[in-house]
């Protein structure tokens, strides 16, 4: 088959080696020209995956007509703040029927659209739009390593299709119907892996992060339910399985720039210096806000919104969240 693979990010670079690998032919779209006449010419995307070399049936364009011309079906991974408008540039070369999946981890601004509904809304055909999550890093992933995920979609053929052009030994999926908690916790498991790495970058011990992890994990499962998922999907690969690596592992970016912040330095210019995106930050102010919507307690979220966009200090930080009282461990998803 030919796949359509949007983005040209390390993440982007390693599934599309991966589907390669399963003797599909791959063509990438890419925003920056850099990295697409990277690919083409040495077969590597040095700037996203280092160490790394794609192999011969990957090639990339920036052109979302040649990217998308013949396809058999299209996988988004871009940052979730560039997809609304590179799904609507997109749009107008993706057939009816053509098979989605998307890998970005996000909610919109605004609107508390899950990424899955955001592609949606410009390409219409919800059902035929799958979302893959799970404990990845690409760093891993491009050279074979172990690790597993979940594809979830409305549709369990769609779902199917997705596992028979990702699935491998050493890439394992599994299959959900609950899109709205495996994107939820996509998004959210960001949120608590950034303050996983202030509290670490500011001294505290492994218990902490334990406490942060465990209580984290609380809060994303009262607003899956409150959203209308399964809490259950907080327990599986796409909720705690990348709550563990994203909170703990040296690849990941959301707790490296939590131990950025800790020493002083600001998104900005985190964000700069590494050339990456760091989604739990956008997603501080986006859950924090569906959250209101929805009248669910985060109070993780909400202080690292108040720490990134409001003046809260870390000391301020710390004290609200140590100053709530514990109540009962488990007390029921609707309060
Ligand atoms: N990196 C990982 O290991 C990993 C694993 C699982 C999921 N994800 C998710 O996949 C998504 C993509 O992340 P990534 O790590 O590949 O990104 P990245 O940070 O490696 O790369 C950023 C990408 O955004 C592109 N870009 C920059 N400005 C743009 C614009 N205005 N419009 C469109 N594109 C633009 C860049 O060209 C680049 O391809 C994210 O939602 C991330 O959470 C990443
Ligand atoms: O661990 P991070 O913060 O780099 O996020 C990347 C992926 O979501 C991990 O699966």
């Amino acid at each position: 088959m030919r796949i359509a693979l949007i983005g040209t990010g390390s993440w982007g670079t390693a599934m599309a080696g991966l589907v390669a690998s399963h003797g599909h032919t791959v063509v990438m779209w890419s925003y920056d020209p850099a990295p697409a006449h990277e690919i083409n010419e040495l077969h590597t995307n040095s700037c996203y995956l280092s160490d790394y070399t794609l192999p011969q049936n990957v090639s990339a364009t920036c052109s979302h007509e040649e990217a998308l011309a013949g396809a058999d079906a299209v996988i988004f991974a871009v940052p979730s703040s560039f997809l609304r408008g590179v799904a609507r540039d997109c749009a107008p070369y993706i057939p009816d029927g053509l098979p989605v999946l998307c890998l970005a981890k996000g909610i919109e601004l605004g609107t508390g659209l899950l990424m899955s509904d955001v592609i949606a809304s410009e390409i219409g055909h919800p059902e035929r739009i799958a979302a893959l999550s799970g404990p990845n890093h690409a760093e891993e992933i491009c050279h074979g390593a172990l690790s597993a995920s979940t594809i979830a979609c409305e549709s369990m053929e769609i779902g199917e299709f997705f596992k028979g052009v990702t699935f491998g030994p050493n890439f394992r999926i599994y299959l959900s119907t609950d899109l709205v908690g495996v994107e939820l916790c996509g998004a959210m498991k960001n949120v608590m892996a950034i303050i996983c790495g202030i509290a670490a970058g500011s001294g505290m011990g492994d218990n902490a992060l334990a406490l942060i992890m465990t209580r984290g994990l609380a809060e994303m499962s009262r607003l899956v339910h409150a959203c209308g998922g399964e809490a259950m999907t907080c327990m599986g690969l796409a909720g705690m399985g990348d709550l563990i690596v994203t909170c703990t592992s040296r690849h990941s970016r959301n707790r490296s720039f939590g131990e950025a912040f800790a020493r002083g330095e600001t998104l900005e210019e985190y964000q700069a210096r590494r050339r990456m995106v760091v989604e739990g930050a956008a997603a501080a102010k986006s859950v924090s806000e569906l959250a209101r919507s929805k009248g669910v307690d985060v109070p993780f979220t909400f202080a690292l919104e108040q720490l990134l966009y409001g003046s809260m200090t870390l000391e301020e930080a710390l004290d609200q969240l140590t100053s709530r009282m514990p109540g009962e461990e488990f007390y029921g998803l609707d309060e």
